[in-house]
Protein backbone atom coordinates (compact mmCIF):
# COMPACT_ATOMS: atom_id res chain seq x y z
CA UNK A 1 0.00 0.00 0.00
CA UNK A 2 1.21 3.50 -0.82
CA UNK A 3 2.63 5.85 2.34
CA UNK A 4 -0.38 8.42 2.74
CA UNK A 5 1.13 12.41 3.93
CA UNK A 6 -1.67 12.35 6.33
CA UNK A 7 -0.95 8.20 7.29
CA UNK A 8 0.24 6.30 9.84
CA UNK A 9 3.45 5.02 8.44
CA UNK A 10 5.11 1.71 10.87
CA UNK A 11 8.32 0.62 10.15
CA UNK A 12 9.99 -2.56 11.45
CA UNK A 13 8.62 -1.89 15.25
CA UNK A 14 9.22 -4.44 18.18
CA UNK A 15 8.98 -4.98 21.33
CA UNK A 16 9.53 -7.23 24.14
CA UNK A 17 8.98 -6.25 27.58
CA UNK A 18 11.26 -7.47 30.57
CA UNK A 19 9.54 -10.70 31.60
CA UNK A 20 10.48 -11.55 28.19
CA UNK A 21 7.36 -11.79 26.29
CA UNK A 22 7.66 -10.45 22.72
CA UNK A 23 4.63 -8.15 22.17
CA UNK A 24 5.69 -7.17 19.13
CA UNK A 25 7.99 -8.51 16.41
CA UNK A 26 8.63 -6.82 13.47
CA UNK A 27 5.69 -4.49 12.45
CA UNK A 28 5.01 -3.04 9.67
CA UNK A 29 2.19 -1.22 8.34
CA UNK A 30 0.80 1.73 6.33
CA UNK A 31 -2.27 3.43 7.50
CA UNK A 32 -3.85 5.99 5.86
CA UNK A 33 -6.81 8.11 6.82
CA UNK A 34 -9.89 6.92 7.36
CA UNK A 35 -11.06 3.86 9.40
CA UNK A 36 -8.59 1.28 10.39
CA UNK A 37 -9.23 -2.50 12.24
CA UNK A 38 -6.55 -3.76 13.65
CA UNK A 39 -7.82 -6.92 14.46
CA UNK A 40 -6.40 -9.98 16.99
CA UNK A 41 -6.96 -12.62 19.58
CA UNK A 42 -6.37 -11.62 23.19
CA UNK A 43 -2.66 -11.14 23.73
CA UNK A 44 -1.92 -10.54 20.33
CA UNK A 45 -0.18 -7.57 20.85
CA UNK A 46 -3.13 -5.18 19.99
CA UNK A 47 -2.59 -2.68 23.18
CA UNK A 48 1.29 -2.80 22.92
CA UNK A 49 1.18 -0.94 19.41
CA UNK A 50 -2.20 0.88 20.81
CA UNK A 51 -0.04 2.41 23.77
CA UNK A 52 3.39 2.69 21.07
CA UNK A 53 1.56 4.83 18.38
CA UNK A 54 -0.13 6.50 21.58
CA UNK A 55 3.58 7.65 22.79
CA UNK A 56 3.24 5.91 26.02
CA UNK A 57 5.70 3.53 25.49
CA UNK A 58 8.87 2.98 23.45
CA UNK A 59 9.28 0.41 20.69
CA UNK A 60 13.11 -1.58 20.93
CA UNK A 61 13.77 -0.96 17.44
CA UNK A 62 11.95 0.40 14.64
CA UNK A 63 9.78 3.78 13.42
CA UNK A 64 6.80 4.83 13.47
CA UNK A 65 5.46 8.37 11.33
CA UNK A 66 2.51 10.16 11.32
CA UNK A 67 2.60 12.41 8.03
CA UNK A 68 5.90 13.87 9.01
CA UNK A 69 5.67 13.78 12.67
CA UNK A 70 8.64 10.78 14.47
CA UNK A 71 6.56 9.36 16.98
CA UNK A 72 8.99 8.27 18.76
CA UNK A 73 10.95 11.65 19.26
CA UNK A 74 8.19 14.02 18.96
CA UNK A 75 5.80 12.61 21.70
CA UNK A 76 4.44 16.63 22.28
CA UNK A 77 3.44 16.45 18.64
CA UNK A 78 2.07 13.44 18.39
CA UNK A 79 0.33 14.34 21.89
CA UNK A 80 -1.19 17.51 20.35
CA UNK A 81 -3.46 15.59 17.40
CA UNK A 82 -4.21 12.25 19.31
CA UNK A 83 -7.67 11.23 20.55
CA UNK A 84 -6.96 8.55 22.95
CA UNK A 85 -9.24 5.71 24.47
CA UNK A 86 -7.50 3.28 26.32
CA UNK A 87 -9.42 -0.25 26.89
CA UNK A 88 -9.16 0.57 30.44
CA UNK A 89 -11.19 3.92 30.66
CA UNK A 90 -11.32 5.41 34.25
CA UNK A 91 -13.33 8.08 35.10
CA UNK A 92 -14.18 10.13 38.28
CA UNK A 93 -17.63 8.88 39.23
CA UNK A 94 -18.98 11.37 41.07
CA UNK A 95 -18.30 14.13 38.08
CA UNK A 96 -21.26 14.59 35.44
CA UNK A 97 -20.47 14.18 32.01
CA UNK A 98 -20.75 18.08 31.22
CA UNK A 99 -18.33 18.67 34.23
CA UNK A 100 -15.49 15.96 33.23
CA UNK A 101 -15.61 17.23 29.70
CA UNK A 102 -14.91 20.66 30.17
CA UNK A 103 -12.23 19.60 32.71
CA UNK A 104 -10.61 17.56 29.90
CA UNK A 105 -11.47 20.50 27.35
CA UNK A 106 -9.12 22.89 30.01
CA UNK A 107 -6.26 20.48 29.43
CA UNK A 108 -6.48 20.13 25.91
CA UNK A 109 -5.49 23.86 26.24
CA UNK A 110 -8.76 25.11 25.34
CA UNK A 111 -8.82 28.01 27.55
CA UNK A 112 -11.86 30.13 25.96
CA UNK A 113 -14.55 29.63 27.98
CA UNK A 114 -17.21 30.09 25.24
CA UNK A 115 -15.27 28.27 23.14
CA UNK A 116 -15.13 25.26 25.64
CA UNK A 117 -18.91 25.36 25.76
CA UNK A 118 -19.34 25.21 22.01
CA UNK A 119 -17.11 22.65 21.77
CA UNK A 120 -18.46 20.51 25.08
CA UNK A 121 -21.92 20.81 23.61
CA UNK A 122 -21.21 19.82 20.25
CA UNK A 123 -19.09 16.59 21.73
CA UNK A 124 -22.08 15.73 24.08
CA UNK A 125 -24.69 15.64 21.25
CA UNK A 126 -22.30 14.04 19.02
CA UNK A 127 -21.68 10.81 21.23
CA UNK A 128 -25.69 11.53 22.56
CA UNK A 129 -25.00 12.47 26.12
CA UNK A 130 -26.62 15.70 25.87
CA UNK A 131 -29.48 14.63 27.68
CA UNK A 132 -27.60 13.22 30.45
CA UNK A 133 -24.96 15.92 30.84
CA UNK A 134 -25.95 17.17 34.64
CA UNK A 135 -25.94 12.82 35.15
CA UNK A 136 -23.12 11.62 37.26
CA UNK A 137 -20.44 9.12 35.38
CA UNK A 138 -20.58 6.57 38.39
CA UNK A 139 -23.88 6.01 37.17
CA UNK A 140 -23.64 5.81 33.78
CA UNK A 141 -23.49 2.14 31.75
CA UNK A 142 -20.86 0.61 30.39
CA UNK A 143 -21.64 1.48 26.46
CA UNK A 144 -22.58 4.86 28.17
CA UNK A 145 -18.89 5.84 29.37
CA UNK A 146 -17.81 4.51 26.08
CA UNK A 147 -19.16 6.76 24.59
CA UNK A 148 -18.42 9.81 26.87
CA UNK A 149 -14.67 8.63 26.52
CA UNK A 150 -15.23 8.87 22.64
CA UNK A 151 -16.34 12.41 23.36
CA UNK A 152 -13.48 13.09 25.71
CA UNK A 153 -10.88 11.61 22.67
CA UNK A 154 -11.92 13.74 20.58
CA UNK A 155 -11.55 17.37 22.02
CA UNK A 156 -9.25 18.95 19.99
CA UNK A 157 -10.43 17.69 16.47
CA UNK A 158 -7.44 14.73 16.42
CA UNK A 159 -5.35 13.52 13.44
CA UNK A 160 -4.85 10.75 14.77
CA UNK A 161 -7.61 8.79 16.89
CA UNK A 162 -6.69 5.32 18.96
CA UNK A 163 -9.53 3.48 20.27
CA UNK A 164 -8.82 0.45 21.98
CA UNK A 165 -11.05 -2.39 22.23
CA UNK A 166 -13.89 -0.29 22.57
CA UNK A 167 -17.19 -2.93 22.18
CA UNK A 168 -15.52 -5.44 24.46
CA UNK A 169 -18.27 -5.36 27.29
CA UNK A 170 -21.37 -3.68 25.55
CA UNK A 171 -24.47 -4.98 25.02
CA UNK A 172 -25.64 -5.86 21.48
CA UNK A 173 -27.41 -2.46 21.24
CA UNK A 174 -24.80 -0.30 22.88
CA UNK A 175 -22.49 -1.55 20.29
CA UNK A 176 -24.37 -1.05 17.46
CA UNK A 177 -24.57 2.73 18.94
CA UNK A 178 -20.85 2.66 19.09
CA UNK A 179 -20.09 1.71 15.94
CA UNK A 180 -22.40 4.07 14.33
CA UNK A 181 -20.17 7.11 16.50
CA UNK A 182 -17.12 5.64 15.29
CA UNK A 183 -18.26 5.33 11.77
CA UNK A 184 -19.10 9.39 11.39
CA UNK A 185 -15.56 10.07 12.26
CA UNK A 186 -12.30 9.18 10.16
CA UNK A 187 -12.57 10.80 6.79
CA UNK A 188 -9.78 13.20 7.46
CA UNK A 189 -7.97 11.65 10.19
CA UNK A 190 -6.63 8.12 11.34
CA UNK A 191 -8.52 6.48 12.88
CA UNK A 192 -7.42 3.16 14.12
CA UNK A 193 -9.77 0.40 16.12
CA UNK A 194 -8.19 -2.27 18.05
CA UNK A 195 -10.49 -5.24 18.35
CA UNK A 196 -10.96 -9.55 18.75
CA UNK A 197 -14.27 -8.82 17.55
CA UNK A 198 -14.55 -9.93 13.40
CA UNK A 199 -18.08 -7.82 12.59
CA UNK A 200 -16.25 -4.63 14.29
CA UNK A 201 -13.44 -4.41 11.27
CA UNK A 202 -16.48 -5.77 8.72
CA UNK A 203 -19.11 -3.27 9.64
CA UNK A 204 -16.57 -0.35 9.80
CA UNK A 205 -12.99 -0.62 7.82
CA UNK A 206 -11.80 0.47 5.01
CA UNK A 207 -8.60 -0.95 5.66
CA UNK A 208 -7.25 -3.69 8.06
CA UNK A 209 -4.67 -5.88 9.34
CA UNK A 210 -4.56 -9.19 11.68
CA UNK A 211 -1.98 -9.84 14.20
CA UNK A 212 -1.59 -12.71 16.26
CA UNK A 213 1.44 -13.24 18.72
CA UNK A 214 3.37 -9.78 18.27
CA UNK A 215 3.31 -10.90 14.30
CA UNK A 216 1.33 -8.93 11.32
CA UNK A 217 -0.20 -12.36 9.36
CA UNK A 218 -2.82 -9.67 6.90
CA UNK A 219 -2.77 -6.55 5.82
CA UNK A 220 -5.30 -5.75 3.48
CA UNK A 221 -9.00 -4.27 2.37
CA UNK A 222 -11.76 -6.58 4.08
CA UNK A 223 -13.31 -6.41 0.84
CA UNK A 224 -10.75 -7.15 -1.48
CA UNK A 225 -9.59 -9.82 1.51
CA UNK A 226 -12.92 -11.51 1.18
CA UNK A 227 -12.63 -11.99 -2.71
CA UNK A 228 -9.43 -13.79 -2.62
CA UNK A 229 -10.87 -16.06 -0.58
CA UNK A 230 -13.78 -16.91 -3.17
CA UNK A 231 -13.74 -20.26 -4.42
CA UNK A 232 -11.22 -21.74 -1.45
CA UNK A 233 -13.26 -22.16 1.34
CA UNK A 234 -15.83 -25.17 2.09
CA UNK A 235 -18.10 -26.16 4.68
CA UNK A 236 -19.88 -29.36 6.46
CA UNK A 237 -21.99 -30.06 9.28
CA UNK A 238 -20.92 -32.61 10.90
CA UNK A 239 -20.75 -34.07 14.43
CA UNK A 240 -18.12 -33.08 17.28
CA UNK A 241 -16.49 -36.73 17.44
CA UNK A 242 -15.82 -36.30 13.44
CA UNK A 243 -13.67 -32.77 13.83
CA UNK A 244 -10.44 -34.86 14.56
CA UNK A 245 -10.36 -37.11 11.71
CA UNK A 246 -11.01 -33.73 9.21
CA UNK A 247 -8.27 -31.92 11.16
CA UNK A 248 -6.51 -34.66 9.88
CA UNK A 249 -7.22 -34.96 6.00
CA UNK A 250 -7.85 -31.31 5.49
CA UNK A 251 -7.12 -27.77 6.43
CA UNK A 252 -9.64 -26.46 9.00
CA UNK A 253 -9.92 -22.80 9.45
CA UNK A 254 -13.11 -22.84 11.89
CA UNK A 255 -15.13 -25.28 13.48
CA UNK A 256 -18.30 -23.76 14.97
CA UNK A 257 -21.67 -24.91 16.94
CA UNK A 258 -24.48 -25.06 15.37
CA UNK A 259 -27.79 -25.79 16.71
CA UNK A 260 -26.05 -28.66 18.64
CA UNK A 261 -23.68 -29.76 15.55
CA UNK A 262 -20.24 -28.48 14.66
CA UNK A 263 -19.65 -26.42 11.48
CA UNK A 264 -16.55 -26.80 9.70
CA UNK A 265 -14.74 -24.55 7.80
CA UNK A 266 -11.81 -25.58 5.50
CA UNK A 267 -9.90 -24.31 3.12
CA UNK A 268 -8.88 -25.87 0.03
CA UNK A 269 -7.84 -24.88 -3.65
CA UNK A 270 -9.53 -28.13 -4.85
CA UNK A 271 -12.99 -29.12 -3.65
CA UNK A 272 -11.97 -31.26 -0.73
CA UNK A 273 -15.48 -34.47 -1.45
CA UNK A 274 -16.41 -35.79 1.04
CA UNK A 275 -19.31 -34.18 1.64
CA UNK A 276 -18.14 -30.28 1.59
CA UNK A 277 -19.94 -27.80 -0.56
CA UNK A 278 -18.48 -24.58 -1.23
CA UNK A 279 -19.56 -21.29 0.90
CA UNK A 280 -19.28 -17.54 -0.07
CA UNK A 281 -16.28 -16.25 2.46
CA UNK A 282 -16.51 -13.84 4.73
CA UNK A 283 -14.19 -12.10 6.71
CA UNK A 284 -14.93 -14.23 9.79
CA UNK A 285 -12.83 -17.16 7.33
CA UNK A 286 -10.25 -14.47 6.18
CA UNK A 287 -9.71 -14.05 10.07
CA UNK A 288 -9.32 -17.59 10.60
CA UNK A 289 -7.51 -18.78 6.97
CA UNK A 290 -4.64 -15.94 8.54
CA UNK A 291 -4.87 -17.28 12.09
CA UNK A 292 -4.30 -20.67 10.78
CA UNK A 293 -1.16 -19.75 8.34
CA UNK A 294 -2.98 -21.03 5.43
CA UNK A 295 -3.99 -17.19 4.02
CA UNK A 296 -2.14 -14.20 4.31
CA UNK A 297 1.91 -13.24 5.07
CA UNK A 298 3.33 -15.79 5.82
CA UNK A 299 1.70 -18.10 2.51
CA UNK A 300 2.80 -15.33 0.69
CA UNK A 301 6.30 -15.69 2.14
CA UNK A 302 6.20 -19.71 1.20
CA UNK A 303 4.93 -19.02 -2.39
CA UNK A 304 7.76 -16.55 -2.76
CA UNK A 305 10.80 -18.90 -1.09
CA UNK A 306 9.20 -21.51 -3.10
CA UNK A 307 9.77 -19.55 -6.36
CA UNK A 308 13.24 -18.63 -5.41
CA UNK A 309 14.23 -22.16 -5.00
N1 LIG B 1 3.54 -4.45 30.83
C1 LIG B 1 3.71 -5.70 30.42
N2 LIG B 1 4.69 -6.47 30.92
C2 LIG B 1 4.88 -7.73 30.51
N3 LIG B 1 4.14 -8.34 29.56
C3 LIG B 1 3.14 -7.63 29.01
C4 LIG B 1 2.86 -6.28 29.41
N4 LIG B 1 1.80 -5.83 28.70
C5 LIG B 1 1.45 -6.84 27.90
N5 LIG B 1 2.23 -7.92 28.08
C6 LIG B 1 2.18 -9.20 27.34
O1 LIG B 1 2.43 -8.90 25.98
C7 LIG B 1 1.58 -9.66 25.13
C8 LIG B 1 0.73 -8.72 24.30
O2 LIG B 1 -0.18 -8.06 25.16
P1 LIG B 1 -1.19 -6.91 24.67
O3 LIG B 1 -1.92 -6.40 25.87
O4 LIG B 1 -0.46 -5.95 23.84
O5 LIG B 1 -2.17 -7.77 23.75
P2 LIG B 1 -3.65 -7.47 23.27
O6 LIG B 1 -3.72 -7.95 21.86
O7 LIG B 1 -4.00 -6.06 23.54
O8 LIG B 1 -4.48 -8.44 24.19
P3 LIG B 1 -5.84 -8.18 25.02
O9 LIG B 1 -6.92 -8.23 24.01
O10 LIG B 1 -5.85 -9.37 25.94
O11 LIG B 1 -5.65 -6.88 25.72
C9 LIG B 1 0.77 -10.57 26.03
O12 LIG B 1 1.44 -11.80 26.11
C10 LIG B 1 0.82 -9.84 27.38
O13 LIG B 1 0.69 -10.76 28.44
Amino acid sequence: MEKHPNGLSIRNVSKRYANGVQALQNVTLNIPPGMYGLLGPNGAGKSTLMRTIATLQVPDEGQIFLGDIDVVRQKEAVRETLGYLPQEFGVYPKASAEELLDYFAVLKGITNRAQRRETTEALLRQTNLWEKRKQKLGGFSGGMKQRFGVAVALLGNPGLLIVDEPTAGLDPTERVRFLNLLSELGENSVVILSTHIVEDVSELCTNMAIINQGQILLEAEPLEAVASLKGRIWRKLTDKHALPALEQQHQVVSAKLLSGRTMVHVYSLEAPGNGFELVEPDLEDVYFSAMAGCFGKAIEQQQAEAVGI
